[in-house]
């Protein structure tokens, strides 16, 4: 079967919606349109002017200068009884839909938008001189014809600002892809310089207008890399607020002090100690995105669980199209709380990493294991049947059942696991094998743990 391009199935069913209507109605819709252009786009406008949501998007200059005309010419091509090429009127609207894109006017707006114009034109229409069954038609014409419209748009809209979203995310990318652990420290030195200027500046005689944060180079980077690199961390705002305060108060508060004669150490003291929180904050707001952004987990060094969607989305994709299979281990440590509530939560993190290791070095290097839960992981295994996949489990539990793990102290306890397995079964959403997996890791445990089940 030929698989219709959209361009394509828009020009068939636009055909198909002009040969339904007669030439007559279609004739006094276009007129009417024609008629009352001036008046819609005003209404239009008028709406969204008013309108909250959509404000940010318009000015009344933009609309008188460029968007009435704009939106006139819109309606009278749309509902024209010329006979224009379908596709050219697809082209017309996906050109509207990219500029919407570009200007991140929220599609409901559009939306909403293209309901108000369908109502007012149909209110015109019942003014004519159209009996009922005629005016049914010609609701029903442009009503469809809007439709047609709105697909369209909303179709190139969302290829559109997907670009947009991944253009956003492909420079965010670059930007972390500077070293973070030097621009870690960069920003800590300017930070630091700043305060030492400052400090230096307020010793001297002459205490007035100390230099300001946001000429600084620190105050440069706050402003515009780092909402970018760290989107809206909470952390951030901190910063924000901790800089706000010390520029706006404490750093005035103190000035004031010492041209007064009076004692400035206490006002000294809290400018100190907001610059160092905003150090504080700074470190730990790097760290954390270290951490995240290399995709793995602090404590165990194994892959983010935040990636599991994207490695398992793909690997799907592989098994639907190559025929090549993969199956997922949900590994479970038996009776963790006790380890924890024995030798102490430092045994339990051990324990941990000693389980990571034991479960790579059983692994290739081609599968994924991330660490799932608390004592959880999960293993993707990479091009493997249902009864490989369990072997490689077996070996797994044998290993652990076999191989005591340090606990501090030099001491050593025995460490046992269970294992749900779930072979790739040609169900296309990736929850379900996992669902498959934590099901048959239910056995195991209930069964009596330190075993491995399949999946059904
Ligand atoms: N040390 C340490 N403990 C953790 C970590 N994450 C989760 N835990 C602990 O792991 C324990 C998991 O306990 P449970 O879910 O009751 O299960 P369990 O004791 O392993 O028993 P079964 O799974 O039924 O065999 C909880 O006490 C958590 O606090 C971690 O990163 N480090």
């Amino acid at each position: 079967m030929i698989k219709h391009s959209k361009v394509e199935d828009f020009a068939a069913d636009w055909q198909q919606l002009h040969q339904q209507v007669p030439e007559s109605t279609k004739k006094l819709i276009c007129d009417t349109v024609d008629r009352y252009a001036g008046d819609l786009a005003t209404q239009f406008y008028d709406y969204m002017l008013a309108d909250k949501e959509a404000n940010p998007f318009i000015s009344h200059d933009i609309v008188s200068q460029r968007l009435h005309a704009s939106m006139q010419g819109w309606l009278r091509e749309l509902f024209s009884v010329q006979q224009h090429d379908p596709k050219e009127i697809y082209k017309y609207q996906c050109h509207v839909g990219v500029v919407h894109a570009r200007i991140q006017m929220p599609i409901s707006l559009v939306l909403r938008g293209s309901r108000l114009l369908k109502q007012a034109i149909t209110e015109h229409l019942v003014e004519t001189e159209l009996d009922r069954a005629k005016l049914v038609q010609a609701t029903r014409f442009v009503s469809e014809v809007m439709e047609l419209s709105m697909s369209a748009m909303t179709d190139s809209y969302v290829i559109n600002v997907g670009k947009s979203v991944r253009t956003d995310e492909s420079y965010r990318m670059f930007a972390l892809g500077q070293n973070m652990l030097a621009e870690r420290e960069r920003q800590r030195a300017a930070l630091s310089e700043w305060a030492q200027h400052i400090l230096l500046h307020l010793l001297g005689d002459e205490g007035t207008g100390v230099p300001e944060m946001k000429h600084s180079e620190f105050g440069l980077w706050l402003q515009h890399k780092a909402s970018i690199i760290f989107h809206d961390a909470p952390e951030l705002e901190r910063i924000r607020v901790c800089v706000e305060k010390l520029e706006r108060t404490l750093l005035p508060g103190l000035i004031e002090k010492r041209r007064n004669g009076g004692n400035a150490r206490e006002a000294m003291r809290q400018v100190e100690a907001d610059i160092g929180e905003v150090k504080f904050l700074l470190t730990g707001l790097f760290d954390r995105f270290i951490e995240v952004e290399s995709g793995r987990d602090s404590l165990t060094r194994l892959l983010n669980r935040r990636y599991l969607p994207t490695i398992l989305m793909r690997e799907l994709a592989l098994a639907r199209n190559s025929d090549v299979p993969f199956a997922i281990l949900l590994l479970d440590i038996d009776h963790f709380k006790n380890i924890n509530d024995t030798h102490g939560h430092d045994s339990g993190d051990m324990v941990l990493q000693q389980a990571s290791d034991l479960v790579t070095s059983s692994v290739r290097v081609g599968d994924f294991i991330f660490r799932y839960g608390g004592e959880e992981l999960l293993v993707v295994l990479v091009e493997i049947g249902r009864d490989q996949a369990l072997q490689v489990a077996e070996t797994i539990r044998e290993r652990f059942a076999a191989e005591p793990m340090r606990v501090g102290d030099g001491k050593v306890m025995q460490v046992t696991v269970s294992i749900g397995v779930a072979a790739y079964n040609g169900h296309p959403d990736y929850e379900r094998i996992v669902k498959d997996a934590d099901d048959a890791l239910y056995r195991a445990k209930n069964s009596g743990r330190n075993r491995c089940e399949l999946a059904d």
